[in-house]
């Protein structure tokens, strides 16, 4: 694989899959492929080939798929999915032969890469078409779940998000058939410059970018990172749903903000392009390495009025002098920690960590977060809840918990973002008002 032209076998993603596979503890795939092609561009000094990143999502996101054209081809269709997927396991996928797993993963996204020649023929041939018959014959069947990539037993849950968000059956439909393509690369713009002017100078960079509904995007991210708009902090990468989130904290000049899981302040920054250097934007984490990230992405844009520190939801923060002068905040931003089931078109893997069963960890440690920050929102401001998960128990069912227990709090709204409406991921926002 010397020369990003040549022609990819499934040999040699295989051994790539292996690799990724044997890590312990696995990190992200996407964060792992990031690296892998800093090292293929070093040792072979071209970029690795789009078609290997490609190759890598396709095998995670159809693993289970995979699995169950092998059960179809060995013990025939007539397979209760409900029962065969409770006992499914992601490490199932190893127990099929290389040349098994990836001629399923190849028929189903009719891969790049090089196969035998007599490999498409048979009696695997007419499983996988008959499969695929079945499945998209049947929308929200358990065929139709495997087939988008999604375990069965996902469906009733995505059930209970669709009745809840008024989604109409086509919008879920459409919902499940994302999960089958990355969104674009969303971007927003920090300076007072419009997509239109900024769209120009990414094309002329050779960015393979557009304007939909008014917000610039861009198809994949080879060198946006390197592009002259980028690197002058015109433009940051920002999901849709999560700039739509962002702007559910309508600070105004000079208000007092609090970023409170800011990570590496993707919220943050879209929040503070919006005060025009007034007022202040306090942004923690648990993490501080997350923090220095953020604080190189402020400075990138130039952003002088955001300042860091970690806090780990322990106990209510000790406010800023000036913010204890006005009592508390007038905007506080929980970008609660999640399973972050909204961003699997993103991150293909993460949907086989997602443990429906297993979340009351999760919802405990949003209810503290939620029931730690609250103190720091003044009479009069706001606090504002958001997840990137779609799960009920994350969002609507956390945020009345948290109502039950603080009546000095009242709703505003709640809603979900992105898809499936929009391209994008799919976000939760909650805006609540302290009264009293
Ligand atoms: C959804 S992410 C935030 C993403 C970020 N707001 C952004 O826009 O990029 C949730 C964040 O919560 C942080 N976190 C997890 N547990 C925490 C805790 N106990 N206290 C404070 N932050 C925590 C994580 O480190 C993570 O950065």
């Amino acid at each position: 694989m010397s020369s990003a032209r040549q022609i990819i076998t499934y040999e040699q993603l295989h051994s790539l899959w292996l690799r990724w596979q044997a890590m312990s503890p696995r990190p992200p795939l996407d964060r792992w492929l990031k690296q892998h092609a800093a090292g293929w561009r070093r040792h072979q000094g071209e970029p690795m080939p789009m078609a290997v990143s490609d190759a890598m999502i396709q095998a995670v996101r159809y693993m289970q798929l995979a699995c169950a054209l092998e059960a179809v081809q060995r013990q025939g269709a007539n397979i209760d999915w409900m029962t065969w997927d409770d006992t499914w396991q992601p490490d199932d996928s190893d127990q099929l032969s290389r040349n098994n797993f990836w001629y399923w993963i190849h028929q189903r996204c009719e891969g790049r890469w090089r196969v035998p020649q007599d490999w498409n023929s048979g009696s695997r041939k007419q499983c996988f078409i008959d499969f695929q018959e079945r499945a998209m014959s049947n929308p929200l069947s358990p065929e139709w779940m495997l087939w988008h990539g999604l375990r069965p037993q996902w469906l009733p849950l995505l059930q209970q998000r669709a009745e809840r968000s008024r989604w109409s059956d086509m919008d879920l439909q459409r919902f499940v058939e994302q999960q089958s393509a990355r969104p674009p690369l969303w971007l927003r713009i920090n300076t007072s410059e419009s997509p239109e002017t900024i769209l120009p100078q990414l094309l002329d960079a050779g960015i393979q970018a557009d304007i939909r509904n008014g917000t610039l995007c861009a198809q994949g991210g080879n060198g946006l990172q390197q592009s002259e708009p980028y690197k002058a902090g015109k433009v940051e990468i920002q999901d849709l749903a999560s700039q739509q989130l962002s702007n559910m904290v309508a600070a105004r000049k000079g208000d007092k903000v609090w970023d409170c899981c800011a990570g590496a302040g993707g919220k943050t920054l879209a929040i503070a392009s919006r005060m025009e250097q007034k007022g202040v934007v306090v942004a923690t984490d648990l993490h501080q390495f997350k923090l220095d990230e953020l604080k190189r992405r402020a400075k990138r844009a130039s952003y002088l009025n955001i300042r860091t520190f970690t806090w780990d939801a322990e106990a209510p923060l000790r406010l800023p002098a000036e913010v204890a002068r006005q009592q508390g905040f007038d905007w506080v931003l929980i970008d609660a920690p999640c399973t972050a089931s909204g961003t699997w078109r993103r991150n293909a893997d993460a949907r086989w960590r997602f443990d429906a069963s297993d979340s009351a960890e999760m919802e405990a440690l949003q209810q503290k977060i939620l029931n730690n920050a609250c103190a720091a929102v003044r009479k009069g401001g706001h606090m504002v809840y958001a997840t990137c998960s779609w799960q009920l128990s994350e969002n609507e069912e956390a945020v009345a918990t948290f109502l039950a227990n603080h009546p000095e709090f009242a709703l505003e709204s709640q809603q979900m973002v992105g898809a499936p409406q929009q391209d994008a991921d799919c976000m939760f926002v909650a805006k609540m008002t302290r009264m009293a």
